[in-house]
């Protein structure tokens, strides 16, 4: 077996995905190497992603090293990314799924987020958490804090905000588990898709051979279900990161449960709607439950957040 090259950002969280994919395909006897790519949304740091526009700006200069074959592999946060891949692309493997909730990270440990009478300002750039912020706690004043962790850390730090809301996954990653003030429910914080898990890329031309050994080495098939129902209804939803849509799976050995939604950027509007089926099922019903959000008033929502985005 060649040494498989691994392409990754340059981030912390990056890197511990690259070395964590590295090492599960090290377990299996599989050597491999890390190669570092600047990316668009690593270059452009004072503008907020939902700006930029998110297609693909953590994305596209990883593609283009696997195209040419300089990378066999690229590494994600498969919540970063798009539902849909450009053609010569796809996603192999996902790795098991981390915890999925977001938590509230802060050095101050008194934050009572539940308390109206407290005010509080939280740091966040992600549209799904200040939307559901304004819908459960519409007393919590947010900021956009953009950059890896260790950068938000030092604005919170500065007084910029008092607390971050942030995946676990990342914060746990990073070592920040001291700074956990709150785990944040499941049912008000649905998670974004994918959160929690990293997402193994390849061009379509990558050796049949090389390929199945990565993916017998790195996939974790319960995940594996559980993402490929969220991705299906983020599909349907033209959804990337930038839009308030939220999906959580759920499975046993044989059944699998989607639950997921959208909220509207103001917090006024949350449809949330739940299917539940097989495993084998998976994308069907991630297409079944954006049918009954979209059907009870999510189109409406979709395409108003759509027009103030565009803006
Ligand atoms: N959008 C940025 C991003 N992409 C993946 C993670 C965390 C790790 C994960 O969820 O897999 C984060 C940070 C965050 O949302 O707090």
């Amino acid at each position: 077996m060649q040494n498989i090259k691994i392409g990754t950002r340059g981030s912390k969280l990056a890197l511990w995905q690259a070395y964590h994919v590295a090492d599960l395909l090290k377990a299996k006897g599989i050597s491999s190497e890390i190669v570092i790519i600047d990316t668009k949304g690593d270059k452009i740091l004072d503008v907020s992603i939902a700006k930029i526009g998110s297609k693909g700006v953590f994305t596209e200069e990883l593609e283009d090293q696997l195209a040419s074959g300089a990378v066999d592999i690229a590494v994600h946060s498969a919540k970063d990314m798009q539902s849909s891949l450009p053609d010569g692309f796809e996603i192999i493997a996902f790795t098991e799924r981390e915890e999925v909730n977001d938590i509230i990270l802060s050095h101050k440990s008194d934050i009572d987020y539940k308390d109206s009478d407290k005010p509080l300002i939280l740091g966040t750039s992600s549209t799904r958490r200040v939307a559901t912020l304004r819908h459960y706690y519409p007393h919590i004043q947010t900021v956009e804090v953009r950059g890896n962790l260790q950068t938000r850390i030092s604005k919170m730090e500065s007084g910029l905000c008092d607390a971050l809301l942030l995946a676990y996954a990342g914060a746990h990653r990073m070592g920040y588990d001291e700074l956990i003030i709150h785990k944040l429910s499941l049912d008000e914080f649905t998670p974004a898709v994918g959160q929690g898990s990293v997402a193994i890329e390849a061009s379509t031309n990558l050796d049949e051979g090389i390929r199945s050994q990565i993916i017998e080495a790195t996939h974790h098939e319960a995940t594996g279900y559980r993402l490929t129902a969220e991705r299906s209804y983020l599909r349907v939803l033209e959804g990337g990161c930038s839009i308030p849509v939220f999906a959580l799976a759920t499975c046993t050995d044989t059944s699998l449960t989607l639950k997921g939604g959208i909220v509207s950027l103001d917090g006024v509007n949350r449809i949330i709607h739940k299917v539940e089926g097989t495993l084998q099922e998976a994308e069907m019903l991630g297409k079944l439950l954006a049918e009954k959000v979209l059907n009870s008033g999510g189109d409406k929502i979709l395409k108003e957040i759509k027009a103030t985005l565009n803006k």
